[in-house]
């Protein structure tokens, strides 16, 4: 990709994170968060794709009759995972707290290879939950779960769908698209 494309971020203490990352629609960094619009490069984050939209609207709709609330995405993280990769525990916390506060649903799309995903209300390793997610599995979180701690553990080498890595320009690995309201 171009500029604005995949990049090794870093986090607060400099240390690199185990995996590539790009923004669609507004720039998000670890470091940074969402106070600049251009990455130190000068690169703009491309335009988020009608179709990114489309898919994380569906999704939505189909996840309120668990009374999520409805929200129109605005910005998409891309993560990019080798199978030595993974992103420690975490929150999604730096969007507008009034968003935060009415649990806008976060949609998270996973492509490739298949990924250990660990969830929980609190950072006690003991109570997390641990979910397999799958090539084309979508995981909505909002609500009252809106600030849940999550994290990817492992990428399971050999998991991903061969017609997608033969047709495709993902060549193994793991693709998440993550799409929410900034
Ligand atoms: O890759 C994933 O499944 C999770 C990504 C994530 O949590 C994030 O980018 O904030
Ligand atoms: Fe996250």
């Amino acid at each position: 990709m171009g500029p604005g494309g995949f990049y090794h971020p870093s986090n607060r203490n400099g240390a690199k994170l185990r995996l590539h990352m790009m923004c669609f629609g507004r720039l998000w960094d670890p470091v940074t968060k969402y106070e600049k619009s251009y990455r130190s490069d000068g690169s703009a984050p491309p335009p988020l794709p009608y179709e990114f939209i489309s898919l994380a609207e569906n999704a939505i709709q189909d996840a309120q009759v668990h009374g999520l609330p409805s929200t129109l995405p605005d910005i998409c993280v891309a993560n990019l995972y080798s199978i030595y990769d993974r992103l420690g525990l975490h929150q999604d916390c730096d969007e507008h707290v009034g968003g935060l506060d009415r649990g806008l649903p976060v949609v998270s799309i996973s492509i490739g290879n298949s990924a250990e995903f660990l969830y929980g209300h609190t950072r006690d390793e003991n109570t997390l939950e641990k979910v397999l997610l799958e090539s084309g599995d979508v995981l909505i979180f909002g609500g009252k779960s809106r600030l849940i701690f999550h994290g990817v553990k492992k990428i399971l080498s050999d998991s991903g769908p061969s017609q997608l890595f033969q047709e495709t320009l993902l060549k193994g690995g793991r693709l998440n698209l993550t799409l929410k309201h900034h």
